[in-house]
């Protein structure tokens, strides 16, 4: 982790109507840093992380993603990020490898660097004897580890991950989150949103939105301290307890 700063965000927010789903966020993440972005269910992570990535314009505030502008230099920003989530990543009607082909396709990869990148890639997840099977006769925690890897097949500078790791268990989500460390000590930043606290410890810092607002922010070890809590569950709970927002 360096003290670059990669994502920086001023008062950003998002109004449906009358409705404010992001609240006036402000905050910074350094380049290589784990950042977990965490809140109860409708808290605004998904509408937050929408605009990062430049899919969706904010309703005021500004924001920078590796320096460029969210409003004036999306495409830019979509050069310098990497996307995956839970509700879609890969293609499960295309084999393993004609899935890292496309997606590398996409992120601009040469014919070169998508031939070696498929074969380092298949050969780091033990997909050797998967390589030429549909994705959707993988296991899910396969699915995921694939999923990410295809995510940062072009290097990108930050990488944003929508509940990566929805329904596998511990030992499959602590798998995914060795390739999540790999990608951090290269230097590529991890945005993430979880619902998992055993994953939230496993991050850097932590982000804790509730109803639009973000309420703490912090490392896990100073969040722990200054809610008087012995893990972050029991933090997540303080906090969230009081958000009037119900899932969708
Ligand atoms: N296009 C939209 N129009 C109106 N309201 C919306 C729209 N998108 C999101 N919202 C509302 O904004 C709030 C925040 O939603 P968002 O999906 O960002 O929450 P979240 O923190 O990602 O929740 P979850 O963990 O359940 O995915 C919710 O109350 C949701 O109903």
């Amino acid at each position: 982790m360096t003290s670059e700063v990669v994502i920086k965000t001023d008062k950003l927010t998002k109004r449906f109507g009358d409705f404010i789903a992001t609240n006036e966020i402000t905050f910074e993440v350094y380049a290589g840093e784990i950042f977990g972005f965490l809140g109860a269910n409708g808290a605004g992570k998904t509408t937050a992380m929408k605009m990062l990535c430049g899919l969706s314009k904010p309703s005021s505030g500004n924001a920078t993603i590796a320096g460029f502008d969210i409003y004036k230099q999306t495409e830019e920003i979509k050069k310098n990020i990497g996307y995956m989530s839970q509700k879609f990543s890969l293609y499960e009607d295309l084999t393993v490898i004609e899935n890292i082909q496309f997606f590398g396709g996409i992120y601009g990869l040469s014919d070169k660097q998508l031939k070696a990148k498929s074969i380092e890639l298949i050969e780091t997840l033990g997909l050797q004897s998967e390589a030429k099977k549909l994705v959707a006769s993988l296991p899910l925690g396969w699915k995921q580890k694939l999923a990410f890897s295809v995510a940062v097949i072009h290097e990108p500078k930050i990488v944003f991950l929508d509940e990566p790791t929805g329904g596998v268990d511990p030992i499959v989500r602590r798998q995914f989150w060795d390739l999540i460390y790999q990608a951090s000590g290269r230097g590529i930043t991890i945005f993430v949103t979880t619902h998992y606290m055993d994953e939230a410890e496993y991050c850097n810092r932590i982000s804790m939105m509730v109803d639009g607002v973000i309420q703490a922010l912090d490392t896990p070890d100073n969040l722990k301290r200054q809610f008087s809590a012995n893990t972050m569950d029991e933090v997540f709970f303080e906090l969230a307890r009081g958000a009037k927002r119900k899932s969708d």
